[in-house]
């Protein structure tokens, strides 16, 4: 395979968004938004209360259908997408009610069942999957409690186990920090760098904490539409591209941190 090839392949769009745009009722929020994220990129965006950050995020995931424009993933117009199990989506945490009388487990589950699936009979497979999901985010002890019990910094995993259960080639958080103390958003940010970096997982995150973004994605953003700013780092150089041997397994995932944190001298810290 010639190198221009191997390049093209590391860096298949993911998502595609051409001239996006929104109203609600009569309100215009987004206009024209250009956008295309690619394989191993993680993408920070940033934006003012009220720029369209969450609206972007809805219509990335078939939520919201824009007036006008085109979403295209994985290479497909979104209409004819059908593979949602390469994606898994962290909505706002104030979007979920926390009265809800579902265990963490009930919770993380609920990510197999995606759209066509609604009422599957749970398989011996899927409890295997949901075990490794925990496992992976150090969640197994609160399996049984009620999600509405937890602290902010557990719930986040929860849900993040919720949309890792299919092993996704594309996460989407939205504000996943927020309300979480100071050194619990560290580790988390420190989870979801490593996912990047050692499991070829895709990030599309919206943030206010530009401080995290910037020392991350680099001090300036790599594309604007309208007030939306999007900061980028893809997960190796190109002249890495060819290589394919990436970890992308959730069995490993905890391992592999757990290694990292030995190697540079770190206590284990939930
Ligand atoms: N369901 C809705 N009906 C009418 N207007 C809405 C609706 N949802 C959001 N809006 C408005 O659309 C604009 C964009 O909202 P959105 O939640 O996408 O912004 P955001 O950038 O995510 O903001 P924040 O940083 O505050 O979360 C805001 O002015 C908001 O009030």
């Amino acid at each position: 395979m010639r190198a221009d090839q191997q390049q093209t392949v590391c860096h298949q769009n993911v998502i595609e968004l051409s001239n996006i745009s929104f109203s609600y009722q009569q309100k215009p929020v987004l206009e024209n938004v250009q956008f295309a994220l690619r394989e191993r990129d993680f993408v920070g965006l940033i934006g003012s209360n009220g720029a369209g950050k969450t609206t972007l995020l809805r219509i990335i995931v078939g939520l919201l259908k824009p007036d006008s424009g085109t979403v295209n993933l994985f290479g497909q117009p979104i209409g004819q997408f059908r593979d949602w199990n390469r994606i898994g989506y962290v909505p706002q945490k104030n979007a979920f009610n926390p009265l809800f009388p579902a265990t963490v487990r009930e919770v993380v589950m609920s990510g197999l069942y995606s759209r066509n699936k609604l009422f599957r009979r749970v398989t011996k497979a899927d409890g295997i999957k949901c075990d490794e999901a925990l496992h992976a985010m150090n969640i197994e002890d609160l399996a049984g409690k009620r999600i509405g019990q937890l602290s902010g910094g557990q719930q986040q995993r929860a849900f993040l186990a919720r949309a890792m259960i299919n092993n996704p080639a594309l996460l989407i958080l939205d504000e996943p920090t927020v309300g979480i103390d100071a050194e619990t958003q560290q580790d988390f940010f420190h989870l979801i760098k490593h996912m990047h970096q050692h499991h070829n997982i895709t990030f599309l995150m919206v943030s206010h904490d530009l401080d995290m973004i910037r020392s991350y994605l680099g001090e300036e953003p790599k594309g604007q539409s309208g007030k939306l700013k999007f900061y980028v780092k893809h997960s190796h150089e190109i002249e890495d591209c060819v290589e394919t041997n990436l970890t992308h397994s959730l069995k490993d995932l905890r391992h592999s941190m757990e290694r990292e944190k030995v190697g540079a001298g770190l206590g284990n810290h939930n």
